[in-house]
Parts: C-alpha cells; structure tokens; sequence
C-alpha cells in the first residue's frame, strides 16, 4: 500500500519555479530518502504535501485521502520535523511539548518523557535557553510524541551533532520498526545511504530518478583501484565504460560501467601486485549522476 502518491505536483511562486510535474510513491513502512541539492524543491514539496502551501497543479495523497481536502484529518497520523524551527522563547520546553501534544486527543506525556530522556533534552529548560541543537531535539519530540504512522522529516539533522544524529537515526530506526513509514529529505547522501531504502532524486525542481539505494550502487560504476608491477602506458584501460582515468606510475585507478569481463581480460594480460574493486558510495554516483544530466 502507498502512504503517500503523489501525481504530477507542480508548485510555482509567481514567475519562479517551485516544483514541476512531480510524482513519486512512498509504501508503507518504507524509510525513503528525499535527495537533492539547495533549492532543488524538497521543501516545497513536503510543504505541499502537508497543505502548508496550494499545489497550483496536480496532486497528492497520503493515507489514499487528498492532501488538501483531507488535510486536518492527514494531519492526526503525521509526525512533521521541519528544516528550521521557530518558538515562543519565553516558553518551557514541557509546556511548549504539552501544548503541542493537546492538537491529538491522547496522554502524550509519557511518551514525551521517554523522548526527552532518549535525546538528553531538560524538559525543564526555557526555550530560549536552549542551543541550537537541544531547539531541535525539541522539534524533533513535536514531530513523534504521536507516535505518527507517517513521520516526515526536512533536512532533520541540521544543528545535531554526530553522536546525537545516530541517537537520531535509532530513534527513526525503532519507529520504523513498530511500523512508522518515513519521508526523509536530505542534502546530505551519506545520511540518505545510510537510513533509507529508497530515494528520489530532485533536480531543478522535477524528479530525475526514483531507485532503490541497492539499485543505485549495483547499476553504477564499479570503482578500480589497481597496482602494477611494471608501469602500463596511460590509454591501456582507456576503452569504453570507462571512466575517471587516473594512471600515476604503479597506480592506476578508474571508474567502470559494463561488461566486468572486458576489464578483467585487460588486467589478466598485465603483471599485477594487488587489486582493489569497490562499491562507489552514493555521494560518488550522485555526482556522476548530476555531471552527466547537466
Ligand atoms: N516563498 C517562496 N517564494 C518564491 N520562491 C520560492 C519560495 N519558496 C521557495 N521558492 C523557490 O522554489 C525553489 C525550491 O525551493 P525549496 O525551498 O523547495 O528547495 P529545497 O530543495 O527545499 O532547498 P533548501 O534545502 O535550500 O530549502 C527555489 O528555486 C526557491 O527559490
């Protein structure tokens, strides 16, 4: 079952470009990362998604009801982190999360309590007091003491420090396990590779690629690395497929998409003293991916 489907969205802001014709699946109990570079869109997507702003074209459902004519009923079973936070300083963090938690009907207070003891987060702090961080530890308790079925998330990591984001990315993990399907949109890829199944790409605006993470790498470029014993000259590997062609006396390293057994014919004919192939990570295929698009 899709959590959410959304079909041909299309945003713009007067003259300027939002998002165009978008449409992608999530299903249910899916971790799916939502990737793309400053302005590329993801923001006003998620914001379409939960009626923050009017689709001027096209569609979204989540829970298979349409997001602006469902959209307060959408809004009981979504759990919402957006990129940046805003609070009433003056407020306490429990009565900010207490007041928060009245919009759903339900004794949150445990669940708030066990977050915060998750986070590290002082429950009995002003929030103007607060760093930047503990501000979204916060939010990040608004978004979950509802224990959403569907937990959307902008640029999530964004002031957490490393050992807080793994604290992060559990805590997502756990929900994911009890059956919270997540939307998770990131500049960052590692974080994109490391949490999520699958991912959508967005580039100016429009989709350019929705792919398993596993896909992604399979279908791409294996990466060479290999060390001769007698130098080569610099167009022996140059055939096609390849790609990145870097030869330095010994070392000779490259980027190859093909038929495997074109590659390892050429170094069967050579003297080698040691050969590495590698899985390029995501940040490598992205790259690629956006060189070649441009
Ligand atoms: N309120 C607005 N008025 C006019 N243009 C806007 C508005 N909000 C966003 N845009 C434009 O829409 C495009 C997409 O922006 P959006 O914020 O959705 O991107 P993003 O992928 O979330 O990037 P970022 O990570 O920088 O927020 C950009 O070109 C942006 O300038």
């Amino acid at each position: 079952m899709n959590v959410i489907e959304i079909n041909g969205l299309t945003k713009t802001y007067g003259t300027s470009r939002g998002i165009n014709n978008i449409s992608f699946n999530v299903e249910e109990g899916e971790i799916f990362g939502f990737i793309g570079p400053n302005g590329a869109g993801k923001s006003t997507t998620i914001r379409t998604l939960l009626s923050l702003i009017q689709p001027t074209g096209g569609s979204a459902k989540i829970f298979g009801k349409d997001c602006v004519d469902y959209a307060p009923e959408i809004a009981k079973d979504v759990g919402y982190l957006p990129s940046e936070v805003f609070y009433y300083d003056n407020m306490k963090v429990m009565d900010l999360l207490k007041y928060s938690a009245s919009f759903y009907k339900k004794d949150c207070s445990g669940r708030i309590k066990e977050l915060a003891k998750k986070l590290d987060l002082d429950l009995t702090k002003k929030i103007d007091d607060l760093s930047l961080g503990n501000k979204k530890k916060v939010g990040i308790i608004q978004g979950l003491l509802h224990e959403p079925k569907l937990i959307i998330l902008d640029e999530p990591t964004s002031g957490l420090d490393p050992l807080m984001q793994q604290t992060f990315f559990d805590l997502l993990k756990e929900e994911n396990r009890k059956g919270a399907t997540v939307l998770f949109s990131s500049h960052i890829l590692s974080e994109v590779q490391r949490m999520c199944d699958r991912v959508a790409i967005i580039k100016e605006g429009e989709i350019v690629q929705v792919e398993k993470i596993s896909t992604l790498k399979e279908n791409n470029h294996k990466k060479f690395k290999i060390e001769v014993k007698n130098e080569v000259e610099a167009g022996y590997f140059d055939m096609p497929g390849v790609n990145n062609l870097e030869v330095h006396e010994h070392h000779i390293s490259f980027l190859f998409r093909g038929d495997i057994n074109e590659v390892m014919k050429k170094i069967a004919e050579i003297d080698i003293s040691n050969l590495w192939i590698e899985e390029p990570d995501l940040e490598e295929i992205f790259m690629h991916y956006y060189e070649k698009e441009a």
